[in-house]
């Protein structure tokens, strides 16, 4: 039986740099008082999981894609875990994707559109970019998935208007404009938007997005087999030559990164703060520019509560999350991602935080 447009669960993207702001945002979505029931995907670059640590508890399943990039997975892990959760008794008020910040949104968008099961059930509502004040106009000049993020939104929040001028405000935002002068934009601090401006937007305009990526709706399964890599994605896999055609039909330009990597560390030992905080700020201004995220989940020595902690380039965070559960293994993850990345050294310096 075919769904109405209105009956197919809404299906919102979340997409954006890393650490522009989307589990923030995403949070937000979560915690205010709308009485729906979501199921998120998270799909993250990295070996160890911390994203879906990291969202709110609440009554929402987190469903976690680590296996690769989101658009690697997305012809198999993505469509799996949504058959799962349509078959589930009860169903759900909408599904929202946290997609990788290193992932190209339409590989991902076309999901919906080319499975079958998936199209009769749910809809693409909109993608929704958050956008770094701070960092974007750099990233437009060398991480193509920056610009396809920005030219694939229905609603942009520009974020972290905190850390800029009001000049620079507008010079990104000119940026922005230029790449897509259609979606809905927002200028947000710490991703604070009205959930309204974000969910059922009804925004995904197929012949927009036809426009700028002409072979969009082309089911190319004969070209591809199981595991599908987009060509720009930041993934370790791969890339066969036989998606060399994906660049033609690209209208914006794909140059495949191979640098981007992560690695990520893990430790039962306790750390001491007064070792860790004094290392990863010395790291972070000296391996800046080359860091592009970081974040960990920390266990201190003498501290009941889970230690989150975040960086982008050079700029750190960090909070008490939450106490530790009794039945709760005290293991303190953290995750590099960037380039030229000393994973040795990392490792090292990581280690000789314990406490
Ligand atoms: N100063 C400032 N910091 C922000 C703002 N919004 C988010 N942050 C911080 O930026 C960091 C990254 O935010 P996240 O929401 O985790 O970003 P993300 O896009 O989910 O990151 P990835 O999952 O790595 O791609 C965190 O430390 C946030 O607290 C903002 O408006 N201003």
């Amino acid at each position: 039986m075919a769904e109405t447009q209105a009956e197919k669960i809404p299906v919102t993207v979340l997409t954006g740099y890393l650490g522009a702001g989307k589990t923030t945002l995403l949070n937000r979505i979560l915690s205010q008082p709308h009485g729906k029931k979501f199921a998120v995907i998270v799909n993250e670059f990295g070996e160890i999981g911390i994203d879906n640590d990291l969202v709110v508890g609440a009554d929402e399943e987190v469903f976690e894609m680590n296996n690769g990039c989101i658009c690697c997975t997305v012809r198999g892990d993505l469509i799996r875990v949504i058959d799962g959760l349509l078959r589930r008794k009860g169903g759900f008020d909408g599904i929202i994707v946290e997609t990788t910040g290193l992932a190209d949104p339409a590989p991902v968008a076309q999901t919906f559109f080319v499975d079958e099961e998936v199209q009769a059930k749910t809809r693409l509502d909109a993608v929704v970019t958050v956008a770094d004040a701070k960092w974007l106009s750099d990233r437009l000049k060398d991480a193509p998935e920056a610009k396809n993020q920005v030219a694939f939104a229905d609603v942009i929040l520009l974020n972290k208007t905190d850390l800029v001028t009001g000049a620079e405000l507008d010079q990104v935002e000119a940026r922005i404009r230029g790449i897509n002068p259609y979606a809905k934009l927002y200028r947000t601090t710490k991703s604070e938007i009205d959930i309204a401006k974000v969910l059922n937007q009804g925004a995904f305009d197929l012949d927009r997005i036809l426009e700028l990526e002409p072979a969009f709706l082309e089911d190319d399964d004969h070209h591809h087999h199981d595991h599908e890599h987009g060509p720009d994605c930041g993934c370790d896999h791969d890339h066969g030559h036989d998606h060399a055609h994906d660049h033609h039909h690209h209208g914006l330009k794909a140059v495949h990164d191979d640098e981007v990597q992560s690695v990520a560390f893990s430790t039962e030992k306790e750390l001491n703060p007064d070792k860790f905080f004094p290392w990863v700020q010395n790291l972070v201004a000296t391996e800046g520019p080359n860091i592009l995220r970081s974040k960990g989940i920390l266990s201190f020595a003498n501290d009941p509560d889970r230690f989150v902690f975040q960086g982008v380039h050079m700029i750190l965070d960090g909070d008490h999350q939450r106490p530790w559960k009794a039945d709760e293994k005290r293991v303190s993850r953290i995750v590099f991602i960037g380039r030229k990345l000393d994973r040795k050294a990392l490792e090292d310096g990581f280690l000789s935080c314990a406490a």
